[in-house]
């Protein structure tokens, strides 16, 4: 049975300032001269939806579409999202999520849920994953968006609890869609611990947690993979959700921010707490941010 597909489809997806709205660009390329028959005009009325460019060889089609919480909650059936607490945790490798989270955890009443960690178990369980994760993890990459977050979904079912820290997801724009879709939550707030890649480095060589993505090559590729948590980030911005900490400082320091972001929070008053302007902030918000930049310190 002949079953080539008759176009090749292309989706690119992004936030849009505005909250919950996203912009879909859907890109059809007929993949033979055959293929772009009456099928293929079919297929281009069924979107409805007006032409954004064409070409002889492709059609586009931009849409916005808002996200519909009750209708993507597919996970209704297991938990009621509505007295779940989500808190992301983002930052680079070394910045130090895994060091911060158990503290923030213990201190707040959160699991601590940390992507990477249930990615190492599952690769230990030897599940027929594991290949894959190997392979993903050793060259700094991403495992695909839909598998994060069924491993996420398991552990916080699993866990039985409401309140959930998740460390180190969503790390691009496709794990938040992926999030959003399946699950339904919006996060509380996202922390993100800013750290220099000199710094990180020199914690990821010195870390000795026998991680076999330690080493110089795959931190490398790591932090160039790190980049695409930039969107995330500046969409959380742009609802006022993001708390920038300085991860430069001791560790005890870090956690005393963090403190004074979650004790606002519980208040229900999360507001800046004071504004400090550090040149190399400028490094990870120069291309993606185009106004000023919340920064937690307690001072
Ligand atoms: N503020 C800090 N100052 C100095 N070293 C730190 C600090 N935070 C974490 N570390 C160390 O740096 C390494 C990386 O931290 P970790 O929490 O594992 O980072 P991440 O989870 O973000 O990759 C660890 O060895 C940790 O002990
Ligand atoms: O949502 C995630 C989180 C992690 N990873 C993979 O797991 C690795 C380690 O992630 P972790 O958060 O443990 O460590 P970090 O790099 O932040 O120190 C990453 O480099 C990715 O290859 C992934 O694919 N998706």
């Amino acid at each position: 049975m002949g079953s080539d597909p008759l176009v090749h489809i292309q989706i690119e997806m992004c936030f849009l300032r505005e909250k919950m709205k996203a912009r879909w660009l859907i890109k059809f390329t007929p993949f033979s001269s055959s293929s772009s028959s009456s099928s293929y005009s079919n297929t281009k009325k069924s979107l409805q939806a007006k032409p954004h460019s064409s070409s002889s060889s492709s059609f586009e089609y931009l849409y916005d579409f808002k996200f519909n919480q009750k209708m993507t909650n597919l996970n209704a059936e297991d938990m009621s999202t509505e007295k779940i607490t989500v808190i992301f945790i983002l930052g680079g490798p070394g910045s130090g999520k895994s060091t911060q989270s158990p503290k923030i955890a213990e201190k707040f009443g959160f699991v601590h849920i940390s992507a990477g960690d249930l990615l190492r178990e599952e690769l230990k369980s030897g599940s027929e994953d594991s290949v894959m994760i190997q392979k993903t993890m050793e060259n700094g990459e991403l495992v695909p968006s839909n598998f994060m977050v069924k491993l996420l979904q398991r552990a916080m079912k699993e866990s039985g609890k409401e309140k959930f820290l998740i460390d180190g997801f969503p790390r691009s724009l496709e794990n938040l869609d992926a999030f959003t879709t399946l699950t339904g939550i919006e996060p509380k707030f996202v922390l993100y611990l800013y750290c220099s890649e000199e710094v990180m480095k020199q914690r990821l060589l010195k870390r000795n947690q026998g991680r076999n993505d330690d080493n110089i090559a795959t931190i490398t590729k790591r932090f160039e993979a790190s980049k695409s948590v930039y969107p995330v980030i500046q969409f959380y911005h742009s609802l006022g959700k993001l708390y920038m900490i300085d991860a430069r400082k001791s560790v005890d320091e870090v956690f005393e921010d963090i403190n004074t972001t979650f004790h606002n929070w519980t208040k229900d008053s999360i507001k800046l707490i004071a504004t400090e302007s550090f040149v190399d902030i400028n490094t990870i918000f120069h291309h993606c941010m185009d106004d000023s930049v919340k920064l937690v310190t307690t001072a």
